[in-house]
């Protein structure tokens, strides 16, 4: 059975990047997907915003709400200080054994901790069984239908403090319309927004930024 792009993704990081170099493995899944096959990583020019954003608050508990191969996990994490901790949320077995693969060979194992299932089931669980107080950063990368919904339900359960970030990739392709309405018309949130390009792409994208009021 003919291997999947993100099993091909995989194999070109084991055979080319260094283990335990976490940027040696972003760089070279940035290689591969701009040279060979395009893939729905955050990539190195919408990943400069997440790491300024990630060092800006240098959060003790993010959350990454989309893993797919790990790419942002791994961006993420090394980026962390000791004691911090990521939890990464993905839907699809498939890619969740690729991403948990990627991050161990990138060495961040230790700082993440992937979730299987969809945001909707693993949010509510977060206090209880993956002992979360609140979280201090969320990247909302996954379903973009499922963004306004679920920054909703974070709220619902108890997860946002006055201060936490919600940083969301995709706002312009492939957009998330309900999200960017919902935040920005919402006094709970102050939010910027900013200009970028998709990943490996010439195509027009943005981030949003949105920080909890309380
Ligand atoms: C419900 C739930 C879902 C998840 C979940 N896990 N993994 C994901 C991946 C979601 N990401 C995307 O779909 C995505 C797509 C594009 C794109 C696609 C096609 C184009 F032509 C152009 C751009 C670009 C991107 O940057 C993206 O991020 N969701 C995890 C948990 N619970
Ligand atoms: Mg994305």
């Amino acid at each position: 059975m003919n291997q999947s792009k993100e099993r091909r993704i995989l194999n070109f990081v084991l055979q080319n990047a260094v283990r335990g170099d976490p940027c040696s493995v972003m760089e070279t899944i940035d290689k591969y997907c701009s040279e060979k096959e395009w893939a729905m990583n955050v990539g190195d020019v919408k990943g400069v915003i997440l790491d300024k954003t990630v060092e800006e608050i240098n959060p003790k508990v993010a959350l990454e709400l989309g893993t797919y191969c790990g790419y942002s996990a791994v961006r993420i994490a090394r980026l962390l200080k000791a004691g911090a901790r990521l939890l990464t949320v993905e839907f699809n077995p498939e890619f969740a054994a690729i991403a948990k693969q990627m991050i161990e060979f990138a060495g961040v194992q230790d700082k993440v901790k992937l979730l299987e299932g969809p945001s909707e089931v693993i949010i509510p669980q977060l206090k209880k069984k993956y002992e979360v107080d609140t979280l201090d950063f969320v990247f909302v990368d996954h379903w973009k239908d499922r963004y306004a919904p679920d920054t909703i339900l974070l709220q619902e359960c108890s997860l946002l403090r006055k201060g936490s970030v919600l940083l969301a990739d995709n706002i312009i392709f492939p957009g998330a319309p309900e999200f960017v309405k919902y935040i920005r018309n919402n006094p709970r949130f102050q939010c910027s927004t900013y200009l970028s390009h998709l990943e490996y792409m010439k195509v027009q994208d943005a981030m949003e930024k949105a920080v909890f009021l309380g």
